[in-house]
């Protein structure tokens, strides 16, 4: 399988580019970058910390997307939509890590997911997508009196909040209380709050130093309380899904889909 890389010099960029040359069955076929990008000209390999591998960061999304079979897309949410409308005019699949786009930039990739098989998730680690059946089964089994409040913290550099994985363990928590997340959720507190309403899911955000992502669903009540949590080390795990899922899509039929569907779960 063919897959192009878009962000090819950010963070996770290079971490899939890596993944890639170490996972039998698909090749890099096309690397891009932003319009005006540091790397643009440089061979992604090395880029990645590889050796060379002939195939040089562009700063034309379109090329490098209509070299492969797939393109995978850990960028900004408008980057992100231009290039799943890309990918739908050309039949090229889509892999979509990218959090943060806003309710406009979501329908826009839900368009283009009638014209071609899309996978997004907003975390891609095997961990994550067990936590988020775990904490479905447990708003499921504890009454309202029980206060979900999720936190998570990630490395200085990330520029949306909540983080994506976070709304998504908020989405699964309401889902097992069969309530709409957005009726309840509190995605950040200041000030004169008054009390905690009953039945609210709560969000707190740390941002420092270089942490990869940690996040706790915890269920407070009056006398205990339950804390489901993850850690990621490595952006290895997100890499290794999104590629894991690049492959899955061989074949699929126009939709979207989700790393449940991958994994199994
Ligand atoms: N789903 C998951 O499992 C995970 C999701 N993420 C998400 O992935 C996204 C990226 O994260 P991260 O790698 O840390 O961020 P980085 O900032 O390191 O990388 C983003 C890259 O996208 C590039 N870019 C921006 N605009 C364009 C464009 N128009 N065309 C091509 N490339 C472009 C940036 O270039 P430049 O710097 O020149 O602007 C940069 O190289 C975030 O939304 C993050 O939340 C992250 C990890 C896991
Ligand atoms: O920006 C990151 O780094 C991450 N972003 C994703 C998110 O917003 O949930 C996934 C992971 O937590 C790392």
């Amino acid at each position: 399988m063919k897959i192009a890389i878009v962000g090819a010099s950010g963070r996770m960029g290079q971490m899939l580019i890596r993944q890639i040359a170490r996972t039998e069955g698909c090749s890099l076929a096309g690397a891009s970058e932003a319009p005006n990008g540091k790397a643009i000209g440089r061979d992604a390999g090395e880029v990645a910390g590889l050796e060379a591998n002939g195939v040089k960061i562009t700063g034309d999304s379109a090329a490098a997307i209509a070299a492969a079979d797939v393109v995978i897309d850990f960028t900004v949410p408008a980057a992100t939509v231009a290039h799943a409308r890309i990918a739908a005019e050309r039949g090229v699949s889509v892999v979509i890590g990218t959090t943060g786009l806003d309710p406009e930039q979501t329908a826009a990739i839900h368009d283009c997911a009638k014209r071609v098989p899309i996978l997004w998730a907003a975390n891609m680690s095997l961990g994550i997508n067990v936590l988020m059946a775990l904490v479905e089964k447990t708003a499921s089994m504890l009454d309202p009196s029980y206060d979900i409040e999720i936190v998570e913290m990630h490395h200085r550099h990330k520029i949306d909040a909540p983080s994506g994985t976070a709304l998504a363990l908020g989405r699964s928590a309401a889902a097992g209380r069969q309530v709409k997340l957005e009726d309840v959720w509190r995605k950040s507190r200041d000030g004169h709050t008054g009390a905690r309403p009953v039945g609210e899911i709560g969000f707190a955000t740390l941002r420092g130093g270089e942490e990869v992502g940690v996040h706790t669903v915890m269920f407070a009540a009056a006398g205990e309380r339950l804390e489901l949590s993850h850690r990621s080390f490595s952006r290895e795990t997100y890499a290794s899904g999104a590629v894991r899922a690049a492959l899955w899509l061989e074949g699929k039929k126009p939709g979207l889909y989700g790393m449940k569907d991958v994994l199994g779960l």
